[in-house]
């Protein structure tokens, strides 16, 4: 869909038009590499922290996103036929955007425009999010835990649009704008566009929830002690920006916000297409785990586990750590106490029920608690340990194998500079995490092998089994 933009220089009228009010900030065209910025005009203090004031019919979240469906009969259509998607607020505020770009493309015949409609063409025609990357750039992050974070999230979008269009095609506009084989012209790559709008903008604003704020979106982040500025809510419900406790600005010094500080970085490369080059740790990442295929309660674990399948891992102080509830179930059996029936409930329908030794489990973060009070729960932690240390070191096989055919594409491929800047970045962090985690299990596994727990276990296991030995453990 064609995508109309106005000159940042712009947003000044806009925002008086609709009673933002700037106290001593204004929006810079550029930033650099980080696209528009808030700087100030004037010395700021915390005598006077108000920076932004945003009305609050301005805050663009489910609630908003509703009240303007009112007064708009095409939005409403749309956020009624997708049902259930359209109550939370990510699916709510992309199919508003969604009908912003469309009401532009359509010289305004779809839709009621609204500030909306006039802001979004202020925003960048190319957020440079994973998901927009070309084949090259997906390829050079092979071997991190973008990789199938990014895979995931394309799937996903595949199919959020695929139902979009399942739910809409029987209103006669939208079949005509969007799908119709020769007038329509919604694609995948608008449908990515929207999400990475919302995503590199969203805030968790206090008392409203995840939404987009006008005019504070437009300030960039900075981590640490050189974030200068705060989102909040006033009294009146309203969004502001002040100035964070102990900061004195200079004129055309740069407002900052942070994005989150606990975030790992590929969660900012995959949120926000970037990651500070000062940062020197990925603090954290995620490894996704599989069921073995021999596992005879596979079908059954996967449909009780509550979480996703697999591991956090994250640096606590100098060491790493773990966490994750689906990895306990990936460790016990039925042999060692773990059950799973199919249960018939009065009204007719049939349920799934796990339990450890007869006792039920409801919330599977439970079952770890019950392992703890085994006798054999240096046998379990063990596998764990075994378990999560084994994806660890096939994740650096990956890594590691992928680096010739990175250099390669980095070379031949139509790579972006920033892109791959990040990209490096992310192998690097990662590959010294991950170093570090292999490390951190070996020495667990040798304090936990020693236990006499494990030892006796060990010794009747392979005195039962003749072929095992200590590294088939797991
Ligand atoms: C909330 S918007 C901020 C306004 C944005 N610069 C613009 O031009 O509209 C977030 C996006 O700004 C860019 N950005 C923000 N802080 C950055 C930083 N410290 N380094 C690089 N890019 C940054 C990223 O593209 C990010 O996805």
């Amino acid at each position: 869909m064609h995508r109309q933009t106005l000159p940042i220089d712009q947003l000044g009228a806009w925002a008086r038009l609709n009673n933002v009010e700037f106290n001593g900030v204004k929006i810079m065209a550029s930033q650099g590499d980080k696209g528009s910025g808030l700087v100030t005009t004037a010395e700021r203090s915390i005598d006077n922290p108000l920076l932004m004031t945003i009305p609050n019919d301005l805050v663009l979240s489910l609630e908003n996103v509703w009240v303007y469906a009112k007064s708009d009969k095409h939005l409403r259509q749309v956020l009624e036929a997708t049902g259930d998607y359209s109550r939370t607020a990510r699916g709510a505020i992309l199919i508003f955007l969604l009908l912003q770009v469309t009401n532009g493309a359509t010289g305004g015949s779809i839709g009621v425009s609204n500030p909306f409609s006039e802001y979004v063409k202020f925003l960048p025609l190319r957020v440079p999010l994973p998901t927009t990357w070309n084949e090259s750039e997906r390829a050079i992050v092979t071997g991190t835990s973008l990789e199938a974070a990014l895979s995931a999230k394309l799937n996903g979008l595949d199919r959020e649009l695929n139902l979009l269009k399942e739910k809409t095609s029987s209103i006669d506009w939208c079949q005509k704008c969007w799908w119709d084989a020769a007038s329509g012209t919604l694609t995948l790559d608008d449908w990515k566009t929207v999400d990475a709008m919302y995503r590199s903008r969203a805030l968790d604003l206090p008392g409203t929830g995840h939404s987009m704020v006008p005019c504070i979106d437009m300030a960039n982040h900075a981590s640490g002690g050189s974030t200068s500025a705060l989102y909040e809510t006033d009294g009146d419900g309203n969004a502001i920006l002040v100035l964070r406790e102990g900061k004195d600005l200079a004129p055309n010094d740069e407002v900052t916000i942070t994005y989150g500080d606990e975030k790992g970085a590929c969660e900012m490369l995959f949120s926000y297409g970037f990651i500070e080059s000062t940062v020197k740790s990925a603090r954290e990442l995620f490894l996704d785990l599989s069921i073995p295929d021999d596992d005879p309660l596979k079908l059954a674990k996967k449909a009780v586990a509550q979480s996703a399948p697999g591991f956090r891992l994250f640096l606590r102080g100098d060491s790493t750590d773990w966490e994750s509830s689906f990895v306990w179930l990936l460790c016990v059996n039925e042999e060692d106490g773990l059950e799973i029936k199919l249960l018939q409930k009065n009204d007719g329908e049939r349920e799934l029920q796990a339990s450890w030794k007869d006792k039920e489990i409801t919330d599977m973060s439970n079952l770890v608690k019950l392992l703890k009070l085994e006798p054999l729960w240096d046998v379990f932690a063990l596998r764990a340990i075994i378990t999560c240390q084994n994806r660890v070191e096939q994740q650096l096989f990956r890594l590691e194998g992928s680096k010739n055919s990175v250099d390669e594409l980095l070379i031949i491929g139509e790579v972006d500079n920033d892109i791959r800047a990040n990209a490096m970045q992310l192998r690097h962090l990662e590959e010294i995490l991950l170093l570090h985690a292999y490390g951190d299990f070996e020495t667990k596994k040798s304090q936990i092998l020693d236990s006499p727990v494990v030892q006796q276990y060990l010794g009747a296991t392979m005195a039962s089994n003749p072929g095992v030995s200590e590294d088939d453990f797991s």
